[in-house]
């Protein structure tokens, strides 16, 4: 880990903080919204320590991959694994899974699940691929169109260039939310940033559908 991505995942920790306790002054519970992948880890352990009253602290994920909990693979292992921890147990985490063996026949419990939560949510932390996805918004899912436009909370999605079916919170759903932060690191994500800056067309770079949310950009090489 580079001391800029280190030093990056402490600088979003403290504002993803100051932001849940801005609004646990005016609220009892409130939603944090985080995102799965290789990026967030250190952000998760920073945001672990940080002295908040976890106990009145929602968190669910953007997007699962409908894989078993005890998968490397699972969303819901890495935020067990590395945000729940220490003071941070007393969160009450919701995960996109149930007990279904595809995402089609889950998706409706997992709304359910989801729909006790505190939102909209405070915060959404939103990761992004190298092909410009984000939560499980993909260029080359059949379900993106549907995803992008639908009025519903989640949405199944089959993506030929991924291993297993997702389930993903709507781009409407993620909307919601009160603010909006990308977190990524390295030229290669700086590149594809970059260029869904310079268009408008959202089925290519699913991202763009976050760019006025407003978005508040955490990047480090
Ligand atoms: O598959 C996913 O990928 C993106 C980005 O992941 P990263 O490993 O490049 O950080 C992530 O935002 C999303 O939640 C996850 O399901």
């Amino acid at each position: 880990m580079s001391q800029q991505r280190q030093k990056l995942a402490e600088q979003l920790a403290e504002a993803v903080a100051q932001a849940l306790s801005e609004d646990l002054d005016r609220q009892e519970r409130v939603l944090l919204v985080v995102s799965g992948g290789s990026t967030p880890v250190p952000f998760f352990k920073a945001l672990a320590a940080k002295p908040l009253a976890w106990s009145r602290i929602d968190i669910t994920l953007a997007d699962e991959r409908w894989v078993d909990e005890q998968s490397s693979d699972s969303n819901a292992k890495l935020v067990r694994e590395n945000l729940l921890q220490g003071d941070a147990a007393a969160a009450r985490f919701v995960p996109l899974t149930a007990e279904a063996s595809t995402p089609e026949e889950g998706v409706a419990a997992v709304a359910e699940q989801t729909a006790s939560l505190s939102w909209p949510a405070s915060v959404v932390i939103l990761g992004m691929g190298g092909d410009g996805h984000t939560a499980s918004l993909f260029p080359d899912s059949q379900e993106l169109g549907l995803a992008l436009s639908t009025d519903e909370p989640l949405v199944a999605v089959r993506t030929p260039s991924q291993p297993q079916p997702r389930i993903t919170f709507s781009a409407s759903r993620l909307h919601q939310a009160h603010r909006h932060i990308l977190h990524i690191t390295g030229d290669d994500k700086r590149a594809v940033l970059a260029n869904a800056l310079n268009g408008d067309d959202v089925r290519q770079l699913p991202i763009r559908a976050f760019l006025s949310c407003p978005l508040a950009i955490y990047w480090a090489p």
